[in-house]
């Protein structure tokens, strides 16, 4: 049976903006079963982190329920949540978001470690999908942007997660390496039916995804 990784059943969200409440999202409804990929659209400040901030539990809706692998999140304490974000979600970010400190091994190796993994041959095969093999004790701070992001990825899909967000994971980088990063993001997440919600200003990297949410008045449309 396919299951269920996100759902959500008339979620609203507002914030209060100089004494005005501002409603984002409007009693919106999606669904994204195992496998699915997304491009979220949609024009600035439509709401498109948010929903992702929702999804992961940095924000907590105003109304309405919010389903994770088939659970329902309302009464989830704040270990629940990051047990799911530690077990469950990978995310990838325009900025890299990579541990300056560390090499690009000890990056990849980080959530392996916070779920009490070791290294296995899913990461090598990550390392080497990517080109990173030669680079992986190199510093981060040192590599290319292209070759960060793909750092990023690696990093994002060693502990296999069931979900990978991404907000605008190529903004940083030229059209070749964008293509690029896209074509092994789609690739190496299909090779264990991860689901993804990518936030894209770019049509071409939303081509790289199986369906399209466009985000406009508070509500998606498909
Ligand atoms: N913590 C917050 N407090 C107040 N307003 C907020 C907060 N977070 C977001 N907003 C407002 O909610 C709206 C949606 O913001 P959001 O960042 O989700 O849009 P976005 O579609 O991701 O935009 P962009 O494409 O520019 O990144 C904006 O008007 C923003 O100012």
């Amino acid at each position: 049976m396919t299951e269920q990784i996100v759902q959500l059943q008339g979620i609203t969200k507002e914030f209060i903006d100089g004494g005005v409440s501002h409603r984002v999202l409007d009693r919106l409804d999606l669904l994204l079963t195992q496998g699915d990929t997304i491009a979220l659209t949609g024009a600035s400040g439509s709401g498109k982190s948010t929903l992702l901030n929702l999804i992961a539990g940095f924000e907590r809706p105003d109304a309405g329920s919010l389903s994770l692998l088939s659970e329902i999140t309302t009464s989830w304490s704040d270990n629940l949540w990051s047990h799911f974000r530690r077990v469950s979600l990978g995310v990838v970010f325009q900025q890299f978001n990579l541990l300056t400190p560390l090499n690009v091994e000890d990056n990849i190796a980080f959530p392996l470690r916070l779920n009490g993994l070791d290294w296995n041959s899913w990461c090598d095969h990550l390392v080497d999908s990517l080109g990173l093999r030669p680079l992986l004790k190199r510093h981060v701070e040192t590599l290319s942007g292209g070759q960060q992001q793909r750092v990023a990825i690696a990093r994002a899909l060693a502990h296999k997660p069931r979900l990978l967000l991404a907000d605008e994971p190529t903004g940083n980088l030229d059209q070749l390496a964008s293509l690029e990063v896209m074509k092994l993001l789609c690739e190496l997440a299909a090779e264990q039916d991860t689901s993804i919600i990518m936030v894209t200003h770019s049509m071409e990297c939303a081509q790289f995804m199986q369906r399209r949410w466009h985000l406009n008045n508070g509500q998606i449309h498909e």
